[in-house]
């Protein structure tokens, strides 16, 4: 039986950074657990509060969120943490050598009912400066030195790069170990299966619209194929169908608010997720250029996301270059 630990030491990761991602991987845990219980546990449904990206909170969202923050903070190893459920950066130890950064609940609308989501990951380097200041955070996704996304679906899992591939764990519910049960995976290069939320179609842009017309046109289209199309509404149940049997996934920029970028967030969605699929052979852009060599200037920044099975991914690519 392999855990994170053999597959960490495989790799050859500092123990300080294998602490960061145990820390990381405890609230995981309890938040499984928390799922499974679901009503029983009083954390299904709406909070009060909206966050600062103007969206109403689940409660689970929010206690997922204090869970990691308060942990993340005793975790000596850490010096700050970014969320996206948190106004500001925190400030957490003085000699922490990381910046976790996260999304602690991706997916919230499937909470209710009894859907897959998931918490994503991304771990900096601290480079010793001010932990509470937003601009020790504004690294592009290629600084990252970890990223990953727990899936709490019928199996909860970890899904994890450490820049040395992508390794798929299983909690097993009994040691309440995450169990390697799939390594070194890739991304397969063709696919015909897309993801996108059609009920925005008329909001995009023209390259979009034209690249999912040629998509629902099938064998008589200039693509050539019948595709099929797949969504969950949960990004980590996306990109994880993807990593296991290939598929393009986009939440391009719409008109809907034609200032952001897009609704999925760079710095907790775009990279980590992006690291991932670029470790298994597959990838991630803006329309424009890879997500992680994009410079960030703010944490709560907005990107438009196309990523997944390479060959698709370059055609979706070239309908914007034209
Ligand atoms: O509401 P839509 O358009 O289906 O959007 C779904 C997308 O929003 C997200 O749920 C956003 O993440 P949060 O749940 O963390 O806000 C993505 O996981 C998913 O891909
Ligand atoms: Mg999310
Ligand atoms: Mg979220």
């Amino acid at each position: 039986m392999q855990t994170v630990q053999t597959i960490l030491e495989k790799h050859r990761v500092s123990d300080s950074l294998a602490q960061a991602i145990h820390c990381v991987l405890d609230c995981s845990k309890e938040i499984s657990v928390l799922l499974q219980k679901g009503a029983m546990a009083g954390v299904l449904g709406s909070a009060e509060n909206e966050n600062v990206q103007g969206e109403t909170q689940k409660k689970l969202d929010v206690i997922s969120n204090d869970l990691l923050k308060e942990r993340l903070a005793e975790c000596p190893v850490v010096a700050g943490i970014a969320s996206e459920e948190e106004d500001l950066p925190v400030a957490a130890n003085e000699d922490g050598q990381y910046l976790v950064i996260y999304d602690p609940l991706d997916g919230s609308s499937n909470i209710d009912i009894n859907v897959t989501v998931g918490t994503i990951f991304s771990i900096l380097p601290s480079r010793g400066e001010d932990p509470s200041k937003e601009a020790t955070y504004l690294q592009n996704g290629r600084q990252q030195v970890a990223a990953g996304y727990v899936l709490y679906g019928p199996a909860t899992m970890l899904v994890m790069s450490t820049g040395k591939g992508v390794d798929i764990f299983t909690l097993d519910p009994t040691s309440n170990e995450f169990v390697l049960t799939q390594e070194q995976v890739q991304i397969t290069p063709s696919t015909k299966e897309f993801a996108i939320n059609m009920s925005n179609q008329r909001f995009w842009a023209e390259p979009v619209q034209t690249y999912v017309s040629d998509l629902l046109a099938g064998e008589e289209g200039p693509l050539a194929k019948r595709y099929n199309m797949r969504w969950i509404a949960a990004m980590v149940a996306e990109v994880h169908r993807i990593l296991n049997r290939g598929g393009i996934f986009m939440y391009p920029w719409d008109n809907r608010e034609p200032n952001k970028p897009g609704k999925l967030r760079l710095m907790y969605e775009g990279n980590p997720m992006s690291m991932l699929v670029e470790q298994a052979g597959g990838l991630s852009v803006n329309g424009e250029i890879n997500i992680m060599d994009i410079e960030p200037e703010k944490i709560h920044q907005r990107v438009p996301v196309f990523l997944g099975s390479k060959e698709e991914v370059e055609k979706a690519l070239s309908y914007h270059k034209a």
